[in-house]
């Protein structure tokens, strides 16, 4: 038998384990549900995250979707922005260096010979040439284009030069008649110096300048000329003459490949407006409804050639007229052709 006491002691202890036990449980209870509250917070933080995420990926696939197709437009224009061209076997691609190449005629034979298939590189000191001629060509795996006068030698490996590079209107080649000069005798050397070293053919584009002011008419090519040495057109005059002749001796010594086209006047698309040749000076008179300035007397005859673009052969077409029938009419009768070319 317990004593009062004891009983006492006995219940006092286990009111006090009682409530230790319910403070304890109480606590137990309090960190559960504050445990289960974080949690909660944790995951509804994340889940707003995830859903914040989802909408920001999907805004942002709404606005790169049609940055995509705009791409996709680009690559297909990329890929059809060339003019076609015609696919070579390795043996008869050529890789060919045309001087002067974005200039009138230049870009026009850089045309044809893309379209052919072959891998061109363009030099040219865009002095008459312009960038604007070759664009269409930018870029293609068969194109490259230097920034260089020829002037100062070019170290490449080409099959084929065709030697364009000079300024060819008056008074383009006027301007400057000492750079006239160096650009078609120290360029056609260097351009003849590069073809004896790669073995490669040149070919010079001359200019009916070489008969100078021709006493026969029309002038067939074992005609020498008619040329005064120190005139205002010598510096070209004598610089075409002068540069076949150096083809010539690089043929007869050094058994280097060459060609030579005496080109007569030519006209066509790209010919810059402000040339100053007869045909763009008229065009331009013409369409601003002003009188055509004929010099002299207008009985001088000249051999027109029209070069043009389109087509797969590149073409020159020789017309002839009178400058006063440039004039006055505007069909132009056919003469002789008076150049070859490769
Ligand atoms: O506005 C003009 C321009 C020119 N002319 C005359 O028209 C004739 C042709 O003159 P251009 O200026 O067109 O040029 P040219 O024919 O003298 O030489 C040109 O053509 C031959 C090419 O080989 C040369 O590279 C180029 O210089 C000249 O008799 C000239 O006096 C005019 O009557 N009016």
């Amino acid at each position: 038998m317990l004593s009062q006491p004891l009983l006492r002691l006995v219940s006092a202890v286990s009111r006090r384990r009682m409530k230790l036990l319910l403070g304890i449980a109480l606590l137990a209870y309090v960190a559960s549900v504050w445990g289960n509250l974080i949690n909660m917070s944790v995951l509804l933080n994340r889940s707003i995250q995830e859903s914040r995420e989802l909408r920001i990926e999907s805004r942002i696939e709404e606005i790169i979707e049609p940055l995509r197709e705009k791409i996709r437009d680009l690559e297909k224009s990329f890929t059809q922005k060339y003019p076609p061209v015609k696919f070579l076997s390795e043996k008869d691609r050529k890789r060919i260096l045309v001087t002067g190449g974005a200039g009138f005629v230049g870009s026009h034979l850089t045309d044809k010979l893309m379209m052919d298939g072959h891998e061109v590189t363009v030099v040219d000191n865009f002095f008459t040439g312009r960038k604007r001629n070759v664009e269409h060509w930018i870029g293609h795996e068969n194109f490259e284009l230097i920034n260089h006068d020829v002037v100062e030698p070019l170290y490449i490996e080409v099959d084929q030069i065709y030697h364009l590079a000079s300024p060819a209107s008056p008074p383009n080649y006027m301007y400057n008649p000492i750079k006239t000069l160096k650009t078609n005798t120290i360029g056609t050397l260097n351009m003849l110096g590069l073809a004896k070293r790669v073995g490669a053919r040149l070919l010079l584009a001359s200019t009916s300048e070489v008969y100078g002011d021709p006493e026969v008419h029309p002038q067939t090519e074992d005609y020498w000329g008619h040329v005064n040495p120190i005139g205002p057109r010598a510096c070209y005059d004598e610089g075409k003459r002068v540069a076949e002749t150096m083809c010539y001796a690089y043929m007869k010594q050094e058994g280097v490949e060459v060609r030579v086209a005496r080109i007569f006047n030519t006209f066509g698309p790209r010919m810059h407006m402000n040339d100053g040749r007869v045909v763009s000076n008229f065009i331009l008179q013409a369409l601003q409804g002003e009188p055509l300035t004929v010099y002299g007397s207008g009985s001088q005859t000249r051999a027109f050639q029209y070069v043009r673009r389109e087509e797969t052969s590149w073409v020159t077409e020789c017309l002839s007229a009178s400058v006063l029938d440039l004039q006055e009419q505007s069909g132009l009768q056919a003469c002789s052709q008076n150049t070859h070319w490769l």
